[in-house]
């Protein structure tokens, strides 16, 4: 069979994830889009601060369903070590035309100040070592430094970044565990939202964990396809031979 059996209309059965003290629920409704997301995995962004791994943040990705399907072409069968070693699959992740969320959880007081100036960062370095850093990703940069400047986030408190398939980063915030319906603020810049996503899962990542998070249950969810193929190829190779 050359396509999935999953149709695009099925919502992948996942499981909520607790990371150190955060719990991700399986599945998110996009302040963006109103879309239900599922939560594809989590994992810490630390530091190590004099020989000790510090946690400032848990990191939640919530995916369209339809990225099932999409990432199953060419991904599907493969184990959670090859995917999680894999930089073009990460790639497809952050380029995939579905759409993403993420949920930032502070474990530790940061400012809005010194949250987007680390994000940023990393984004303009991914974009210098690709050659792609032009005006426009600079003046996204300023938008985004600028919605954060007046900001703080206390323990407990989370930033939401929603990335839309064709491009546009919604920010959003929130003082609990709960979801905003609408975001505070939308930056039309692809690459901008790509790079937020990269920087975290992609080669160099800030958070390994949650690159092998995605990487365990995105294989294991492929895999479900797989088998669920098999299985519906069985019954049908059943039939033929009930009929013949
Ligand atoms: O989670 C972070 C940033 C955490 C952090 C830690 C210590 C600081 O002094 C500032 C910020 C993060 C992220 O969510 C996404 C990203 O691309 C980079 C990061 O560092």
């Amino acid at each position: 069979m050359s396509f999935s059996s999953v149709s695009p209309s099925q919502f992948p059965s996942v499981t909520k994830l607790q990371v150190d003290s955060v719990t991700f629920d399986p599945s998110v409704k996009s302040p963006a889009s109103s879309n239900p997301l599922f939560l594809g995995g989590a994992g810490v962004r630390g530091l190590d601060i004099q020989g000790k791994f510090v946690i400032f943040t848990v990191i939640g990705v919530y995916l369209e369903s339809n990225a099932v399907p999409s990432l199953s072409v060419k991904w599907k069968g493969k184990t959670t070590e090859e995917l999680s070693e894999s930089v073009p699959f990460f790639r497809e992740i952050v380029t995939g035309a579905f759409e993403k969320f993420i949920k930032v959880t502070m474990k530790l007081p940061l400012t809005g100040q010194q949250y987007s100036e680390k994000v940023t960062e990393n984004c303009v370095a991914i974009w210098k070592s690709l050659g792609i850093y032009t005006d426009c990703e600079a003046k996204a940069v300023e938008k985004f430094l600028e919605i954060f400047k007046e900001e703080t986030f206390p323990p407990g408190s989370s930033i939401l970044f929603a990335l839309s398939p064709t491009g546009s980063l919604t920010v959003a915030f929130s003082k609990d565990d709960s979801i905003p319906e609408t975001g505070i603020a939308v930056i039309e810049n692809k690459l901008l939202a790509e790079a937020v996503l990269e920087s975290i899962i992609g080669k160099n990542g800030v958070s390994p964990g949650t690159r092998l998070s995605i990487a365990e249950r995105l294989a294991k969810l492929m895999t479900k396809n797989k088998v669920e193929e098999d299985a519906s190829n069985h019954s049908i190779e059943e039939k033929l031979a009930k009929e013949n």
